[in-house]
C-alpha cells in the first residue's frame, strides 16, 4: 500500500467506537481498512490522497459510477423542497411506476430501506400467504442480516468464520432448510421430505455472496417448477441483480417469474433502499391493505426516492450492452491470461459482475467457493490495491463494473492480474 498514515490513524479512534473498527464487518481488512474521502467517476480517494480504480462500487448501488452529474443535480433541486421522512410523496409514485414498468412482474411492491429489511418482510409474507413454516434457502446465499436467513449464509458471515452466526435462536433456524445452489437433487430431496410445510424457496438467482456463481441450466426453472406443484412460493432475491444486467430484474433476462421479488442496491442509486414486491395477491396481505404487518419511519423517504429516481431515469437511457460486452471481454482476456502462465484459477462472470477464484478449474458451487485458494484471493487483493485497484477485500464479494469504467481501466485490471499470475 500507499502511504495510508491518515487512514491508521482514523482506525484507531474508529476501534474504540466500533467493534473491529467498522459499521459493517466486510469493509475490514488487515492491517486497516482504507478511510474514502471522495469518489469521482469509476475512482474513489482515500483520506492520504492515493485514488484507486473501484471495483467495489459500494457492494453494488453505484453502478452509474460516482457522483453522477445529472444524478447530483435531479437530487439538489429536490431536496431544497425538504427531506422529510413519514409521509408519501410523489416521488416514490413514479420510482414505483418505474420500476413496475420495467419489471412488471413485481405487480406491487413496498419500499423498504436496505435488503434485509426486504428479504425480513418476504419471508415473513410468504410464511403468512402459505400458512406455512419452512423456507428453504441455499447454502451460501446471502440474503441479509435477520435471523429468518442467517443460516449457512455467504458474504461476511463466510468471511469472518461465523456460518450460523451466535445469537440466532435454534427455533428460527429449526425453520430454514438448507440446499445447494446449482444442485436440483439436494432441493428435491428437501421437497420429498417437507414438500407441504414449505412457505417458500429464497435464493439469488445468480450467486454473489460467494465470489459470483452463474446458475447452470436448468436449475432456476426447477426451483420455480417444484415450488408451484407444491404450493410454495419462489422468493428471487435480486438485491445484486435488480437492474445490473439489464434495464430489469434478473427474471426478465432468463424469462422465470417468481412470487415474489426483492431488491436494493442499485434502485436506490446509492441511498439507502429496499423493495419487496412480486403478485398482487399476495402483497395485498401487508398493512394497511392485508393483516401482516410491516412499517418504517423512513421507509420511502425522500432522499433514496430521489437519488433512486435520478439513478433510474439515467440507467433506463444507458448502454448495458456496451458495458456487459466490455466486462465480458476482460474475463476473457482474464482467462488468457490463467492459460499463458500455465496456473490453476478461474475467472465467473455475468453482465458487469465477476469474480476471480484461485486454485480452482471451475466454481459452479458453495463447496467449489469454499475450497478455492483465499489465501492468494487475500494476496491479489493486495497487489492490486498497490497498483491502485480496489477489489473486495475478500473472495466472497462479486467485483463490480459502472459505466464510468473505461477499456483502459479493464486493461489495466488485466496487466494487473498477468504480473500477479505471473510473479
Ligand atoms: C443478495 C443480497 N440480499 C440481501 C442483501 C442485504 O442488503 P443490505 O445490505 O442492503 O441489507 C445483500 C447485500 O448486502 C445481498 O447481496
Ligand atoms: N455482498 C454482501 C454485501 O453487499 C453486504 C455489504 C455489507 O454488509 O456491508
Amino acid at each position: 500500500m500507499e502511504n495510508t498514515a491518515k487512514s491508521e490513524s482514523l482506525f484507531r479512534r474508529a476501534d474504540s467506537l466500533f467493534p473491529g473498527g467498522v459499521n459493517s464487518p466486510v469493509r475490514y481488512f488487515d492491517p486497516h481498512p482504507l478511510f474514502i474521502a471522495g469518489a469521482s467517476g469509476q475512482r474513489v480517494r482515500d483520506v492520504d490522497g492515493n485514488t484507486y480504480t473501484d471495483y467495489v462500487l459500494g457492494y453494488g448501488p453505484m453502478i452509474l459510477g460516482y457522483g453522477d452529474p445529472d444524478v447530483l443535480a435531479r437530487v439538489q433541486e429536490g431536496l431544497r423542497e425538504g427531506w422529510f421522512p413519514g409521509a408519501p410523496n410523489a416521488e416514490e409514485v413514479s420510482l414505483g411506476e418505474m420500476i413496475r414498468e420495467s419489471s412488471p412482474w413485481v405487480e406491487k411492491m413496498r419500499f423498504v430501506n436496505s435488503g434485509t429489511e426486504a428479504t425480513m418482510h418476504a419471508i415473513r409474507l410468504a410464511r403468512a400467504y402459505t400458512g406455512r413454516k419452512v423456507i428453504v434457502k441455499m447454502e451460501g446465499g446471502f440474503h441479509g442480516a435477520h435471523d429468518y436467513s442467517l443460516i449457512r449464509s455467504g458474504s461476511g458471515s463466510l468471511t469472518f468464520g461465523t456460518p450460523s452466526t451466535p445469537g440466532v435462536p435454534e427455533e428460527v433456524s429449526a425453520t430454514v432448510a438448507v440446499a445447494s445452489y446449482n444442485d436440483i437433487a439436494s432441493v428435491e430431496a428437501i421437497f420429498d421430505r417437507l414438500g407441504s410445510e414449505i412457505a417458500a424457496v429464497i435464493t439469488e438467482p445468480v450467486f454473489g455472496n460467494v465470489g459470483l456463481i452463474p446458475p447452470e441450466p436448468g436449475f432456476l426453472e426447477y426451483l420455480r417448477k417444484v415450488t408451484s406443484e407444491h404450493g410454495s412460493l419462489l422468493i428471487f432475491d435480486e438485491v445484486i441483480t435488480g437492474y445490473r444486467v439489464e434495464f430489469s430484474a434478473y427474471q426478465n433476462v432468463i424469462g422465470i417469474r417468481p412470487d415474489l421479488t426483492t431488491m436494493g442496491k442499485i434502485i436506490g442509486g446509492g441511498a439507502p433502499i429496499g423493495l419487496f414486491g412480486g403478485r398482487k395477491e399476495v402483497m395485498e396481505r401487508v398493512t394497511p391493505s392485508g393483516p401482516v404487518y410491516q412499517s418504517g419511519t423512513f421507509s420511502a423517504n425522500r432522499i433514496s426516492m430521489l437519488f433512486g429516481l435520478a439513478t433510474m431515469e439515467k440507467l433506463a437511457n444507458s448502454d448495458y450492452g456496451t458495458l456487459n460486452r466490455l466486462v465480458k471481454d476482460m474475463a476473457v482476456a482474464i482467462r488468457e491470461e490463467i492459460e499463458g502462465s500455465g496456473k490453476v484459477a478461474t475467472v465467473n462472470q455475468v453482465g458487469p459482475m465477476f469474480q476471480i477464484f484461485f486454485g480452482k478449474e471451475s466454481v459452479k458451487n458453495y463447496r467449489d467457493a469454499m475450497s478455492a485458494d483465499r489465501g492468494t484471493y487475500m494476496r491479489f487483493f493486495r497487489h492490486m490495491l498497490v497498483k491502485g485497484i480496489y477489489v473486495p477485500p475478500s473472495q466472497f464479494e462479486t467485483c463490480f463494473v459502472s459505466f464510468a469504467h473505461t477499456i483502459e481501466d479493464t486493461e489495466k485490471f488485466v496487466q494487473g492480474f498477468r504480473e500477479f499470475i505471473r510473479e
